[in-house]
């Protein structure tokens, strides 16, 4: 990772935005926010658009990849195999596609072959992962399991949150201090100061966390938090009459959901995210689940997030370590792309539809996520035990609940150093580049 150069400036050459704010509300948006959009029985009346003037975010994608973010249940097959194929219940597509990303779970033997000698760290995303998608963000709460298996996998290895929530908003939610958590899409990451390997600590500032403890912080996008927060206090203000909007401040990004807006007002959140981006253009948009993300236009992803924190944690060398990272978002497939690349370590999509991904493996929802983290946990225990027993006795089972996953096959065969399947990246297709104003 280039992070030498992110210290100099991670910013990405633009100008500055003209910066005529008025009230805390950018002042080129105040014809709408003066006026507001107004409902009349019932009836949505922004008084500043012309009659059907969406072009912009009819011609720039927006709309297309706001409809995407949650795709209909009749799924239509044909951008990874030749033929279209229509599946009324999605079973017949999602199979055919675990064809091309096996699920995680059936590959846990083709995982642990990989890991034999080398440091597992795990990256997991938060919302959609750990926690189902529910309407209201602020009701994305673990379940006791999920928060159990977490714990116990980060008992085992080194583990991350890396998520598009602001840092405090998912410690809050998860509360585990054994954690290393990357906020505002790895924009705001917090390193145990003492744990931190040499060559990141001249790019971090140090802070005393509430218990005394030095921590390092890594906020590529600390110049920008003035201008979130307008952005933030702009958005909330022209969206407060669209029914079901909501606009959450992360810190270093924004995020405007529309998820419980009616779908004929989706193009009226689009367009004033729109606009708000051209009065800024040193923020851009990133897509996410039935949300539009503002963010600082820099250098810097999930992607980097995990390069950063592999580096932090000593293991920048690619023979000692497996990454593995676990999401669903077209935000996480910044960090699949680098584990992708050079087939450094193991992307896992979270997905019931089938996506184009740079992920190598899928899980279907969170709760195969959390039985993913348990066979991790109980393979590293299993193991733990071989290591103890007396000489000769060291067979090793995959745990239980992959076993009737995997082909049958001498046990022992495992960490025997059989070489792992090595990734067809022929396979994988580009992602579809986020739309930008
Ligand atoms: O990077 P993540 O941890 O996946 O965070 C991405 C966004 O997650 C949250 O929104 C999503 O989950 C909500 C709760 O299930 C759901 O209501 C929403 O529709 C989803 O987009 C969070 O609220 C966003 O701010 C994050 O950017």
């Amino acid at each position: 990772m280039d992070v030498k150069s992110t210290k100099v400036s991670p910013v990405l050459a633009d100008s500055a935005p003209l910066n005529k704010s008025r009230l805390g509300i950018h002042s080129s948006l105040l014809p709408y926010s003066q006026a507001g959009p107004t409902f009349t029985n019932n009836i949505l009346e922004i008084p500043r658009k012309k009659p059907g003037k969406f072009d912009d975010v009819l011609s720039n994608g927006w709309l297309e990849a706001m409809r995407s973010s949650s795709p209909p249940r009749k799924y239509i097959l044909k951008d990874f195999t030749n033929v279209e194929v229509a599946s009324e219940d999605g079973d017949i597509a999602y199979h055919a596609w675990t064809i091309k990303y096996p699920s995680a779970l059936n590959s846990f033997r083709q995982i642990m072959d990989r890991a034999k000698n080398r440091k597992i760290v795990v990256f997991l995303d938060y919302d959609g992962t750990l926690s189902p998608i529910v309407d209201n963000p602020d009701h994305a709460f673990l379940s006791a399991d999920m928060l159990a298996a977490v714990r116990r996998v980060a008992k085992y290895f080194p583990t991350a949150i890396i998520t598009g929530r602001s840092r405090d908003k998912v410690y809050e939610l998860v509360r585990l201090k054994e954690l290393y958590y990357a906020g505002s899409h790895g924009m705001d990451i917090m390193f145990p100061a003492e744990d931190m390997a040499s060559g990141n600590r001249s790019i971090c500032t140090k802070y005393t966390d509430q218990q005394g403890k030095e921590v390092n912080l890594f906020q590529p996008a600390s110049e920008f938090l003035p201008m979130i927060n307008e952005v933030f206090r702009t958005l909330v203000e022209i969206t407060k009459n669209i029914k079901g909007a909501k606009v959450e401040n992360h810190k270093f990004c924004v995020s405007v959901h529309y998820r419980n807006v009616d779908e004929n007002s989706w193009p009226i959140v689009a367009q004033f995210v729109y606009d708000i981006l051209k009065d800024y253009p040193r923020l851009r948009l990133t897509h996410g689940r039935k949300v539009l993300e503002v963010r600082p236009m820099i250098d810097w992803d999930k992607g980097k997030a995990v390069e950063f924190l592999l580096e932090s944690l000593g293991f920048s060398s690619n023979q000692d370590v497996l990454p593995i990272y676990i999401g669903d978002d077209r935000t996480d497939e910044d960090a699949f792309k680098v584990l992708q690349s050079g087939n450094r370590g193991y992307g896992i999509l979270v997905s019931t539809v089938p996506k184009e991904t740079n992920a190598f493996f899928s899980l279907r929802d969170p709760s195969e996520v959390k039985e993913f983290l348990e066979s991790l946990v109980r393979m590293k225990q299993q193991l733990q035990r071989c290591q103890e027993a007396p000489a000769g006795q060291t067979h090793i089972r995959p745990p239980a609940s992959t076993q009737n996953r995997v082909p049958a096959r001498e046990p022992d065969v495992l960490f025997k150093g059989r070489v792992g399947q090595t990734a067809d990246r022929s396979r994988v297709k580009e992602v579809e580049p986020q739309a930008g104003p």
